[in-house]
């Protein structure tokens, strides 16, 4: 199963990790870093009715390669101009064709908060995510135990950064609820074992949430219909990543998906 098999590669990465970070040299750094910018915040004060979150995909384990002629930065400045909320970077390697190069060169060109998107099931790639640049991590419930969700979410927080955790069940969901940390919980409309998507899926889980909470509808979003769909069913923001990489021209295809920007003076 693909996501035994990415957890096990992760395993070995942070084996790797161990010897490459250290966590008291990390924390001296990152004492030392620019303040991360609210990727939380950016989705409250969003430009349009409905936040975006747009990502930065090369490739996936479901779709092979997605967007060949892939230049990071250039889409990055894309999605800044059509005037995002956020941006995600994969920076998994061996199943997204990601980079933690891609995240910190996006980190250079633009200014708007980033989500490091990975597989985190150790502490040292929370370190490492706010050394590469990263505004915000994803936690996601279906790898993590109760206590690693907890612990990781306010390590993150402690080092400046947001988190987004993520669900796909109602068990998971009751499990980050009872925890009681999240603020900002991503609903994945694709399973991640199965690869199957269904929009169904955010009504379900965005309907058992408390109020406060801040949802995003994540993939197989790819029409306008499918953004009305998830807003009525109380998404605040979206993640959209295969849909935007298969537009020749990014940008365009942000407003064609989403409309105008309406905040006055959200872009330049
Ligand atoms: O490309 P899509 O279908 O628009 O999906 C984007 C994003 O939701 C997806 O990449 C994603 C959501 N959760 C993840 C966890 C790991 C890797 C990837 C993901």
């Amino acid at each position: 199963m693909f996501l035994d098999r990415i957890v096990a590669t992760k395993r070995e990465e942070v084996i790797a990790l161990k010897q490459s970070l250290n966590i008291s040299q990390a924390e001296r750094t990152i004492a030392d870093l620019q303040s991360c910018i609210g990727f939380e915040w950016a989705l409250i004060g969003r430009n349009r009715p409905v936040g975006l979150i747009a990502e930065v995909k090369k490739a996936s384990p479901s779709k092979g390669l997605i967007r060949p002629d892939f230049h990071p930065v250039s889409l990055a400045q894309a999605y800044e101009q059509a005037g995002t909320d956020c941006i995600s970077v994969l920076t998994d390697t061996d199943y997204f064709q990601g980079s933690n190069d891609y995240l910190k060169r996006i980190r250079e060109q633009v200014n708007v908060p980033l989500l490091r998107k990975d597989f985190t099931i150790d502490e040292r790639q929370i370190y490492e995510a706010r050394l590469i640049g990263a505004d915000a991590i994803l936690l996601i419930a279906a790898i993590l135990t109760k206590s690693q969700l907890s612990s990781f979410h306010t390590l993150a927080q402690d080092l400046g950064l947001d988190v987004l955790v993520e669900v796909h069940n109602r068990p998971e969901l009751e499990t980050v609820l009872e925890i009681g940390k999240a603020s900002l919980i991503g609903v994945n409309n694709r399973d991640l074992k199965t690869f199957v998507t269904d929009l169904k899926v955010t009504e379900e889980l965005i309907g058992l949430m408390p109020k406060g909470i801040v949802a995003v509808s994540e993939s197989a979003i790819s029409t306008t219909d499918d953004v009305a769909f998830v807003r009525q069913a109380g998404a605040q923001a979206v993640l959209v990543g295969e849909h935007f990489m298969r537009q020749a021209n990014v940008q365009d295809a942000v407003n064609d998906l989403l409309g105008p920007v309406a905040k006055e003076g959200a872009i330049g």
